[in-house]
């Protein structure tokens, strides 16, 4: 799966200038970047949900029904409760939604399960972050896109979701938004760095780290950001 040349703008702000990125199957694709910068456009733009002049640039990607998108914003129903609304994503799909994995299992007797008789509307917004990012696990999709579901939740937690995406992506092509760097230490995962209309980082966490020349990866991050600006 691939996007090719992609340029795109908001009115007078250009967004992408001639976008070039390869998306791994097996592993998950991990988007990161500055604020503002486009990560959440760029899942937007695979969902198909930006102008289809945008549609050109988008090579093997599914189409909008083989798709689920979690967004950053994600709309729930707040009289719902936590079992209510994971029935709720079970039946969207006709075949009755993907089988839970191991890794799904455990995520919901660890987290979701004593909450199940709570309303959504009732839940912390870390709570209904993970209950939605499970949901939409549920669905039967050829490729997931996530907008950063590690925010809001604790590093625990962050790290039973991300073995959760991890696993779909052994089945699923799985694209996701972070600010949280150190959660990808030690899994196997692409690293995307998008800044200022380019792609200026493609490879593993380990990769980052070497070409900065750091342990830190707050410090790589930030390096390659700024060298790519000054460029
Ligand atoms: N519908 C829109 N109309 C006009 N400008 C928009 C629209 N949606 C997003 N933008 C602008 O496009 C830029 C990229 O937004 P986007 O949400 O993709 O950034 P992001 O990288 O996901 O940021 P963050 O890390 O803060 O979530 C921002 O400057 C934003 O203000």
């Amino acid at each position: 799966m691939e996007i090719t040349n992609l340029s795109f703008s908001y009115q007078e702000r250009l967004i992408y200038d001639g976008l070039n990125i390869k998306f791994k199957d097996g592993i998950p694709n991990i988007v990161i970047g500055p604020n503002g910068t486009g990560k959440t456009t760029l899942l937007d733009t695979l969902a198909r949900l930006n102008p289809p002049d945008t549609y050109a640039a988008l090579v093997n990607v599914p189409s909008t029904k083989e798709i689920g998108y979690q967004l950053q914003r994600t709309l729930f129903y707040p009289t719902l409760t936590v079992k209510q609304t994971l029935n709720m994503y079970q039946k969207i799909d006709h075949a009755g939604g993907a089988v839970p994995t191991e890794l799904m299992n455990k995520v919901f007797t660890t987290v979701l399960k004593p909450l199940e008789s709570i309303k959504m509307g009732k839940l912390s917004g870390g709570e209904r972050r993970i209950v939605l990012t499970y949901g939409t696990c549920l669905l039967n999709r050829k490729l997931y896109l996530f907008d950063e579901p590690l925010s809001g939740i604790d590093p625990s937690n962050a790290t039973l979701i991300m073995d959760m995406l991890c696993s779909l992506a052994e089945k699923s092509t799985v694209i996701m938004t972070t600010h949280q760097l150190e959660q990808l230490k030690n899994r196997r995962s692409q690293i995307i760095g998008l800044n200022q209309g380019h792609c200026v980082f493609s490879g593993t966490y380990t990769d980052l780290l070497e070409l900065e020349d750091t342990q830190d990866i707050s410090e790589a991050y930030s390096n390659l950001i700024n060298s790519s600006r000054a460029r």
